[in-house]
């Protein structure tokens, strides 16, 4: 079936074929830095594994493998329209920088274009890494919208949900918005209200996770009322927040809570490679769990496209793309 992933970040997607050749490059070989299917851990966990896989791809070069990478492996599974996300990082020891970061994904975006998927890139602001940082983040974001001539769209929050206030960063991304970025924003991970509430306000364009917006989950009626009359899409992680513990089990995972309310549900990966899992995969676990029929995954999958961050004239090619899948 085709699909559109809209919630990858690049780093967690590395697939075991690419992390062995940057392994190798490092002499390394022996490392595993991937969840097992069936292990869960903490959000601790994750984060300290995200630091692991940082020191492998701590270059341009491997920054472009990796986007390289990671794209070929979505189209693969038929994965149509792809928005990578990433944090751009600097380190000093193998000289690659914030700008060197991100002109690698796009070149590697670019060099994508003999394949049958459209890639876009959202730059990630950290929340562990502080309001200067973030704001630097925008401001690139903003430059190479115009010099990728429309592959950069959006910023994401992310990082750590247990670390800082995300409130820190509303002057930021209020600036990412009048720069016409869209935003994507990892809210409501963990219980936080007020921090929710505040975030809500902006309001992002799509909303990350949003594992804690129920009453029921330490949430609670208003933040549910607002994403809920407000329409804001929720990409929806299950592997990723079941391995994570943010959720029990797939039963009780937030999805069918939010489907049964017709409300704009995108299933995603998250970090395919930390959480060994694929985006059809993630699609057939929801239609398991939840007993969703071919034609309910068909539609999930279908009007996803409605909520890409690309304008219009794209919307209508994968439609018109989905629809002659569903005609053969
Ligand atoms: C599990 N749930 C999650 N919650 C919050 N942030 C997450 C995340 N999974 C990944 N990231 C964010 O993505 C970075 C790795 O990719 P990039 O180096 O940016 O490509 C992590 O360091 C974290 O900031
Ligand atoms: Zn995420």
């Amino acid at each position: 079936m085709p699909k559109v992933e809209l919630h990858a970040h690049i780093n967690g997607s590395i697939s075991e074929a690419t992390m062995k050749k940057l392994l190798k490059k490092k002499n390394r070989e022996g490392d595993k830095l991937s969840f097992q299917k069936d292990q869960t851990a903490t959000l601790e966990d994750c984060f300290h594994m995200f630091k692991l896989i940082h020191q492998v791809s701590d270059n341009t070069e491997a920054a472009y493998t990796i986007t390289y990478d990671v794209i070929h492996e979505f189209a693969a599974e038929n994965v149509k329209y792809l928005e990578l996300r990433s944090t751009p990082r600097e380190v000093k020891a193998t000289g690659m920088t914030k700008k060197g970061y991100v002109e690698a994904v796009i070149k590697a975006i670019q060099d994508c274009n003999d394949i049958d998927i459209i890639v876009k890139f959202i730059l990630a602001v950290d929340r562990r890494n502080g309001v200067d940082i973030a704001k630097e983040t925008v401001e690139l974001a903003a430059k190479y919208k115009t010099l990728s001539n429309g592959i950069v769209i959006g910023v994401d929050l992310s990082g750590d949900p247990t670390v800082g206030d995300a409130r820190d960063y509303i002057p930021v991304f209020e600036q990412a918005k009048q720069a016409g970025l869209k935003l994507a924003l990892h809210l409501a991970e963990v219980p936080n209200i007020e921090e929710t509430l505040a975030m809500l306000k902006l309001p992002p364009n799509r909303i990350g996770h949003g594992t804690c917006l129920l009453p029921e989950v330490g949430g609670s009626e208003e933040l549910t009322d607002y994403v809920y009359t407000h329409k804001i899409p929720l990409e929806l992680c299950l592997t990723s927040n079941v391995i994570g513990q943010t959720v029990p089990n797939f039963d009780n995972h937030h999805f069918l809570n939010w489907y049964q309310r017709n409300h704009p549900c995108v299933i995603c990966t998250d970090d395919k490679g930390v959480f060994n899992t694929t985006l059809s995969e993630e699609y057939q676990i929801a239609a398991k769990t939840f007993d969703l029929s071919v034609d309910n995954i068909w539609k999930l999958s279908f009007e996803s496209i409605e909520y890409i961050f690309a304008a219009e004239d794209i919307k209508e090619k994968l439609r018109q793309k989905f629809l002659q899948f569903r005609q053969l």
